[in-house]
């Protein structure tokens, strides 16, 4: 659709563009990334032909686009300016009708119902129908944002140059536009060139990226690729930090404010509650958390730990609401908790604290193994779940990578699947050595202070912490769970 060949140029003797490259597809949504006055406004001119290149080619589907005049062009490209203009007291159905100026032939210029059907449903498209007899001046930013939106798409453009398009708009409205200009480029192939500040935006819905620094090309190429952390961090001259979207499979790329992360607080048993309904712990600062709770499950920021003691019997078919019920009444906030079950009595708690050199780690098991099974024998177990289960939790006065709260996990998992096998716990059903129980939890939570510890595998300080501290607490956990168990059996 477009292609631009080693373009040069700028305003008046200072360049500003040097060598850019870059070839955009029909279908194609296609991203325009850079700090400011990198030259990505100038780069979208040189594209519309709104100023010369002073070396290089533009190419228009396939033609130089010096070789069009500027009602040809118009036919077939639309622009949405940074700040579009509306110095004149116009309504918006005025405005959006300027849309059809390049449809228009002939001296006397008359208005179709092809001409009305394409406003009207451009108005439509962009939500600005409601206000259409309104005038402009008295919409708010986004408002105007949508309806020089709703002009561009008057224009029935093949391709789209917009220069921050999402300026201006509320979350649900970005995400609208954007999702709209999505379905459009793959349903009816119309091409998007689009200037974005949110790194994340264009992360989420750009098929290509071009990152420009200095008026030069930097990267070209997906997003994944464009948005690494390293690059970005030198491009922009900040801190970043780059993870994956939690639901969807694009980069993100988060901010580290200058103040970073200071958490002065220690983890130690002195903060342990135990009471008949429940364990819990309560840090004063969020810990960085990954766990399989009922509650806060997945990887987060988390205050609160609870362990609670429900019936044998308990069974509840919506056990996530019911949890945050009780959590609610018990004074807890659920979003800043993780909350697990045990069938297990509380007093049968074991916890251990480990001080190393450089961190030191609290474990706190629950460990009943009524249900105990063999993981490699799973599959000729029925799906019952019932809450017999071992309960692992570890924190770390320390701070982890992402590799070490895996690694702390995997052989958190290794240890405890020794304790059943050492105490020669069974899967009832297959008679074999169990691995865990069918409902075991386990969260790792550290206070991400210190020095980074990069890895918890078995042959690392922390992961020999990990190893013996699950091995010894759920050893204790089980034996005391067991004699209770044996004493009200006998009585
Ligand atoms: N009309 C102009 N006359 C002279 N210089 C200009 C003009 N417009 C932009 N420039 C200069 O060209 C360079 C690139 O500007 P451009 O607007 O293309 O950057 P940008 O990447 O779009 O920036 P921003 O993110 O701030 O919108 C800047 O140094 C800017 O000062």
């Amino acid at each position: 659709m477009y292609s631009l060949r080693k373009i040069n140029g700028g305003y008046g003797g200072k360049q500003v563009i040097h060598d850019v490259s870059f070839e955009v597809e029909k279908g194609q949504l296609f991203g325009i990334l850079g700090p400011n006055g990198s030259g990505k406004s100038t780069v979208l001119k040189m594209l519309s032909g709104l100023i010369p290149v002073t070396s290089g080619e533009v190419y228009l589907k396939d033609q130089p686009v010096q070789n069009y005049n500027t009602k040809e062009i118009a036919k077939i490209v639309a622009v949405l300016p940074q700040h579009a203009e509306h110095s004149f007291s116009y309504t918006v159905k005025e405005i959006v009708s300027l849309g059809r100026y390049a449809h228009q032939s002939g001296w006397f210029q008359t208005w179709s119902e092809d001409d009305e059907e394409v406003v009207q449903r451009s108005m439509k498209q962009t939500g600005v129908q409601h206000f259409a007899h309104k005038n402009i001046t008295e919409l708010s930013g986004g408002e105007r944002q949508r309806v020089f939106l709703a002009q561009s798409l008057a224009q029935e453009p093949e391709i789209l140059l917009l220069d921050e398009p999402t300026n201006h708009l509320d979350l649900s409205y970005q995400k609208e536009l954007l999702d709209m200009l999505k379905e459009w480029t793959e349903k009816k192939g119309l091409t998007v060139i689009s200037i974005f500040h949110d790194l994340n935006l264009a992360g989420l819905y750009c098929d290509q990226i071009v990152l420009l620094n200095d008026g030069k090309i930097v990267c070209n190429d997906k997003p994944n690729e464009v948005l690494q952390e390293a690059r970005i961090i030198e491009v922009y001259e900040t801190e970043v930090k780059k993870h994956g979207h939690p639901k969807v499979p694009a980069p993100q790329v988060v901010l580290i404010p200058e103040e970073k992360w200071h958490n002065e607080e220690i983890i130690t048993p002195a903060i342990l509650m135990v009471n008949e309904e429940y364990i819990t712990l309560q840090s004063a600062q969020p810990l960085r958390v990954m766990s399989s709770g009922v509650v806060g499950s997945g990887i987060g920021w988390y205050q609160t730990f609870v362990n609670r003691h429900v019936d044998k019997s308990y069974n509840c078919d919506d056990f996530y609401e019911e949890m945050v019920d009780f959590l609610i009444e018990k004074g807890f906030e659920p979003s800043e908790t993780v909350g697990m079950m045990t069938a297990v009595y509380t007093d049968d708690v074991i916890y251990e604290f480990y001080e190393m050199d450089l961190f030191s780690v609290l474990i706190v098991v629950t460990a009943g193994v009524g249900n105990a099974v063999d993981a490699s024998m799973a599959s000729k177990h029925r799906e019952v779940v019932t809450p017999g289960t071992i309960n692992s939790w570890i924190f770390v006065n320390g701070h982890l990578s992402e590799e070490a709260f895996i690694q702390a996990m995997m052989t958190a998992t290794e240890a405890k699947a020794k304790v059943l096998m050492d105490l020669e716990v069974r899967d009832k059903e297959t008679g074999t050595v169990a691995t865990g129980t069918s409902t075991d939890s386990i969260l790792v939570a550290a206070t991400q202070s210190g020095e980074k510890i990069d890895f918890a595998g078995t042959v690392t300080p922390l992961g020999k912490i990990i190893g013996k501290g699950i091995y010894e607490c759920t050893q204790k956990a089980i034996h005391k769970s067991r004699k209770r168990k044996k004493e009200t059996d006998d009585d």
